[in-house]
């Protein structure tokens, strides 16, 4: 089982993806591998979200987690369905036990000290700075950095390509998240593949 840092360091960028088409599911993967990012977060925001992460999971190289996912409920219909990670806007209690239990990565979201603390007790480091723009951005993250030398961030929440590099020069920052790589529609696919291969090309 990977440990959720091997998830944050397999490339610099973690698309965060809204599928409606479980037809679309497989060709968007393969899109986004062939341009270099393997991580991917499949938002429980469809009802078909995991008939998504079911065909991603098929895609040689994929490593195809689950996002928006808010109890122990959806975290364990995201591992029946094949999510190898798991990442939510928020921590609760129940959720970090859902993950511990089920031996599954977690990815919790945090905005603020109160929140790391909390992730701390439950023995969790690594966490989703997230709305990450709208928490106050990179000051912020800085600042609530300093206090928790040993913790580690993947910003999430209103990055695109072009402000990624300035969030991953932070060295809190392991990665980042952004819906940015693969537009809402029909996927244009040579589209998609080279938005991933301008991202993977961002250095962590
Ligand atoms: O669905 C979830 O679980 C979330 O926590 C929200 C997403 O991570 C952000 O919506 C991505 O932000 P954008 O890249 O600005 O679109």
């Amino acid at each position: 089982m990977a440990t959720i840092e091997d998830i944050m360091t397999l490339s610099p960028v973690i698309p965060v993806l809204v599928i409606h088409d479980p037809a679309h599911a497989r060709p968007v993967a393969e899109a986004l591998v062939a341009g270099g990012l393997r991580t991917l977060e499949v938002t429980l925001r469809t009802e078909s979200a995991l008939d998504v992460i079911a065909e991603m999971a098929k895609v040689e190289g994929a490593v195809v987690g689950a996002g928006t996912v808010l109890n122990r409920a959806d975290l364990d219909a995201s591992v029946r369905a094949g999510a190898r990670f798991i990442v939510s806007p928020g921590l609760t209690t129940p959720l970090a036990h859902a993950a511990r239990d089920a031996d599954v990565p977690l990815l919790p979201g945090i905005a603020n000290a109160g929140d790391i603390m909390r992730g701390l007790d439950l023995g969790l480091t690594r966490f989703k700075f997230f709305p990450a723009e709208a928490s106050g951005g990179i000051a912020a993250l800085k600042a609530l950095s300093a206090p928790f030398g040993q913790v580690r961030f993947c910003p999430t929440g209103g990055i695109r390509q072009d402000t990624a590099a300035n969030w991953l020069a932070l060295p809190s920052v392991l990665c980042v998240g952004g819906s940015w790589l693969v537009p809402s529609g029909t996927p244009d696919l040579a589209d998609i593949t080279a938005r991933a291969r301008a991202a993977a090309a961002l250095a962590a």
